[in-house]
């Protein structure tokens, strides 16, 4: 053991564990998005160039030397939004606060999308979380009102002219409505959704933003996070997932305050 301490240097062991934690926080940002199957195709076409080493066969090494001579480039385009998103992640500070999500708050925007969808009224809420999303309210106008569900659903009335964009919300408050939000674009995306569900989508690739989404067409409410839409089938699923994702605060976060209270 002692050999073992002797061999080691200290900054060893604190190389192994900053890598270690950088790729565990890699693993949890591409983790349910399309970038998992695109690192697989990576990987996989590295494996083909080494058998084709190994076997000597030229033309295909030829092939894949040009393609994986390119390699930074193709993973900077390949994975744009997983690097942004990571970048955001690294520049949080154990100190940023997180925005509470109290369980009336919950309720307003649970109520609000239940009206809203039996009403056959598209929606679009928007929860800010950590990371700001300052650049999309300044694009929608601006409230800063208390977080009702009166409001929320006046919003998206179809006489009002706040109705088209998103509204974002957050501790409490509603910042803003009529928000242009970035659309996905994850060629995978179901074809049944238009550009209000690609808009929650697209924003929930780049920030940790959980979207509320209601479908004036199907009814249907659904939940997007992390680049992930799950449609909730009722009441309960809605209420379970919200409060899991704000309220128990389950489920993958991927700032440094999360990665030492996970443990
Ligand atoms: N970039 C965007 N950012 C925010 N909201 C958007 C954006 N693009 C479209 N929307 C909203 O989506 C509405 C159009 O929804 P569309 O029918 O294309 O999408 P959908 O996903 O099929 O939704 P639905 O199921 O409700 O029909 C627009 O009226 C607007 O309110």
């Amino acid at each position: 053991m002692m050999d073992l301490f002797n061999y080691y240097r200290w900054q060893d062991i604190v190389d192994i564990l900053v890598v270690a934690f950088v790729i565990n926080q890699l693993i949890s940002i591409i983790r349910g998005t399309r970038s998992v199957q695109m690192a697989l195709g990576l990987i996989i076409l590295s494996i083909v160039y080494s058998l084709a080493k190994v076997l000597d066969l030229s033309t295909l090494m030829w092939l894949l030397q040009n393609f994986l001579s390119s390699i930074l480039l193709i993973v900077i385009i390949v994975f744009q939004q997983d690097i942004r998103r990571a970048l955001t992640q690294v520049g949080k500070t154990p100190f940023q606060k997180d925005m509470d999500f109290a369980d009336k708050d919950l309720d307003e925007i649970i109520r609000s999308v239940q009206y809203l969808a039996k009403r056959r009224i598209g929606a679009l809420i928007v929860i800010e979380r950590e990371t700001g999303l300052r650049d999309f309210v300044e694009s929608g106008i601006e409230l800063d009102a208390r977080l009702t569900r009166e409001l929320l659903i006046s919003i998206f009335m179809p006489v009002s002219p706040l109705h088209d964009g998103g509204v974002i919300v957050g501790n409490g408050r509603i910042l803003t409505a009529g928000c242009i939000l970035p659309l996905s674009q994850n060629p995978f995306i179901n074809k049944r959704y238009g550009t209000r569900h690609r808009a929650a989508i697209g924003l929930s690739e780049e920030t940790d933003a959980v979207i509320v989404v209601v479908s004036e067409e199907t009814q249907e409410i659904s939940i997007v996070k992390n680049g992930v839409l799950t449609t909730q089938p009722d009441e309960i699923n809605l209420i379970n997932s919200l409060r899991a994702i704000f309220i128990e605060k389950e489920g993958p976060s991927h700032s440094w305050k999360s990665w030492f209270s996970k443990k």
